[in-house]
């Protein structure tokens, strides 16, 4: 999916919602335990529940990986699940020397299908440059994460005064454009969106951490929103767990068109048009 189909499918759902799949078998409804493959049935009704609110769906790797095979099937058959006019997002956080991330990118892009992948930067150019070389897909690498310890490093300053964070982004920015290079912001940042987006005015943002981590939605779309919108707004467990048993799927849906309606009211109060 390229920039502007994914604007198109913004401004058609008003919406800059992304689903986090971060499926948890110690957190999903007991009456699916007793099926073939929970994680995936519960993903599937996650998906037919929110697919109308979202604009991408991100699976976090983890949570699939920890299971083994098994996992990795559940996964691959969520990515199936997913409608082919919704962004995919491998949330892997992966990289490493070129021969390593070129195997990296071809597991998640061609042995999967998956439209992003996110990617660490701190191993440098010759580490992020094989993702960005499969044509039509993304790399979306961390800026400045949403996490406390994104002090420890992130925001860490150079000798002429600048954050780490900043050299990232100028240094990456060379690397890709806007039409395959995405960043990881977090939403728990507040002012600091606006650095970011002065940094790289046209690149898209993938925000985690409002939801659970208490981040806000309001001042990521003032200070992070551009004229394509430049926002994927994530919510995992805000949404997938916003209700238990039988009627999970309904709670998630309540929850991700609630959020869909704020989005609605930001994009019109914020989108540079
Ligand atoms: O800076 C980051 C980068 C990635 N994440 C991931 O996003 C989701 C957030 O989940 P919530 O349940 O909505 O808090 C999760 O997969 C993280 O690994 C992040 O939170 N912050």
């Amino acid at each position: 999916m390229n920039r502007q189909e994914l604007f198109g499918q913004i401004l058609k759902k008003k919406s800059f919602l992304c689903v986090g799949l971060d499926t948890d078998p110690g957190k999903i409804p007991s009456h699916l335990l007793k099926g073939k493959d929970p994680i995936f049935e519960f993903n599937r009704q996650i998906i037919e529940a929110t697919a109308e609110f979202a604009v991408a769906y991100k699976p976090n790797i983890a949570f699939y990986e920890a299971l083994g095979p098994k996992g990795w099937e559940s996964l691959q058959k969520t990515l199936d699940y997913i409608p082919k006019d919704i962004f995919s997002i491998a949330d892997a956080k992966r990289g490493d020397i070129g021969n390593t991330s070129s195997l990296y990118a071809k597991a998640f892009f061609e042995t999967m299908d998956f439209d992003s992948i996110t990617v660490a930067p701190y191993m440098g150019v010759d580490s992020v440059k094989p993702f960005l070389e499969f044509e039509g897909k993304w790399v979306i690498l961390l800026a400045l994460t949403s996490n406390e310890g994104s002090m420890d490093f992130q925001m860490e300053l150079s000798k002429e005064g600048k954050p780490l964070f900043q050299e990232v982004l100028e240094k990456s920015s060379k690397w890709g454009s806007p039409e395959n290079l995405m960043y990881v912001v977090g939403a728990t940042r507040g002012e600091k969106i606006a650095e970011v987006r002065r940094i790289v005015p046209d690149h898209f943002f993938l925000v985690p951490g409002v939801g659970a981590q208490g981040g806000s939605l309001e001042d990521v779309a003032k200070y992070g929103m551009n004229a394509q919108c430049g926002l994927l707004v994530n919510s995992s467990r805000g949404i997938i767990y916003a209700g238990g048993g039988i009627n999970f799927a309904d709670s998630a849906k309540q929850e991700a068109s609630k959020i869909q309606l704020e989005m609605e009211v930001l994009l019109e109060k914020y989108l540079h048009k």
